[in-house]
């Protein structure tokens, strides 16, 4: 039966709120036949036909072409955590359109999926890296889409921190100013550029000056009551990089040595909450078809 692999990606990367995301090595994938009705199995049962984000995008697609759905029976192999920061609705987004296209005979083409996904999404940030795979920064305006993939050095690695709680994106982005200081928008200009280069070259100082942010991590650290301490354990194990991913409750960790997983899940103890530690592999190629 015909699937797609669709990645885990990490937004934000700090500063670059709304616009950097990375595609990571972890996915989920969605394998779907052409049936007489709609039928979805490997799915929670609260994401049931009515409530399911996949089969939702995967509409919207019929509906841009004024086409009643073709019915598909969907079953889910789900790796990526729901709601921790991780991208899980960008890739049911990209799933839905994707396995539309496929249905369809492929009336889009990937730049024109990119921006239905963006528009389902309402930011571009997931939704870019996890189709194309990557480092990218999105601009989504007056439906244009612009996207530039920025290299990344080999000498990094990546730990994401997932805690035991779930943290809703809409949630996240409520607790956020509707404006920001003209010191703050300069800072992040600022972080997100020296961040950039510090991913290219794996320059250390680069990426911790980098990828401080002042536009959303001090309000959603207030979120995620361990923050401070799992930075405290992150930069004491030689990380040099450390922010909230995506909306959160995850944690984005870079190292440059090879990460003390064990030193550092020993530390975890002292948390709140548990926290599982997994080093994620960069995802250069995004969304896999496999037909
Ligand atoms: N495996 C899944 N099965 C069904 N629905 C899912 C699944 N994963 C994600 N979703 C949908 O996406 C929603 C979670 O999206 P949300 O934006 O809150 O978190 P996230 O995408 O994981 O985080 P972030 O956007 O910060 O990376 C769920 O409420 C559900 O509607
Ligand atoms: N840029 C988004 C990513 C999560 O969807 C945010 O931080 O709210």
């Amino acid at each position: 039966m015909p699937r797609v692999v669709v990645p885990a990606t990490s937004a934000n990367l700090g500063p670059g709120f709304d616009v950097l995301g990375l595609c990571f090595d972890l996915s989920n994938t969605f394998t779907y036949s052409i049936e007489s009705d709609f039928q979805c199995t490997g799915f929670s049962s609260e994401y049931d036909m009515d409530h399911n984000l996949v089969i939702k995008s995967y509409k919207t697609i019929f509906a841009l072409l004024s086409q009643d759905p073709i019915p598909i029976h969907l079953h889910a192999q789900c790796e990526i955590p729901i709601s921790r920061g991780l991208g899980s609705s960008s890739s049911c987004i990209i799933a839905g359109c994707v396995i539309a296209n496929e249905v369809l005979n492929h009336p889009f083409t990937k730049e024109e999926i990119a921006k239905f996904a963006t528009t389902i999404e309402g930011h571009p940030d997931n939704v870019i890296p996890c189709l194309f795979g990557g480092l990218v920064a999105s601009k989504f305006n007056d439906n244009h889409l612009f996207t530039v993939s920025y290299p990344i050095s080999t000498k990094l690695h990546f730990l994401v921190l997932i805690p035991d709680f779930e943290l809703e994106t809409a949630t996240a982005r409520e607790i956020l100013k509707p404006e920001i200081s003209r010191i703050d928008a300069i800072s992040n200009i600022q972080n997100t550029l020296l961040l950039l280069e510090g991913l290219r070259t794996g320059n250390e100082a680069l990426i911790h000056e980098g990828i401080n942010d002042t536009i959303h991590v001090p309000y959603r650290k207030t979120l995620i009551e361990d923050y401070d301490i799992l930075k405290h354990i992150v930069y004491k194990h030689g990380g040099i990089g450390f922010t909230i991913s995506g909306a959160g409750p995850t944690c984005l960790a870079i190292f440059t040595n090879e990460i003390p997983i064990d030193d550092i899940n020993i530390e975890l103890v002292t948390c709140a909450h548990h926290w599982k530690i997994m080093e994620m592999f960069i995802n250069m190629n995004g969304t896999r078809i496999e037909v």
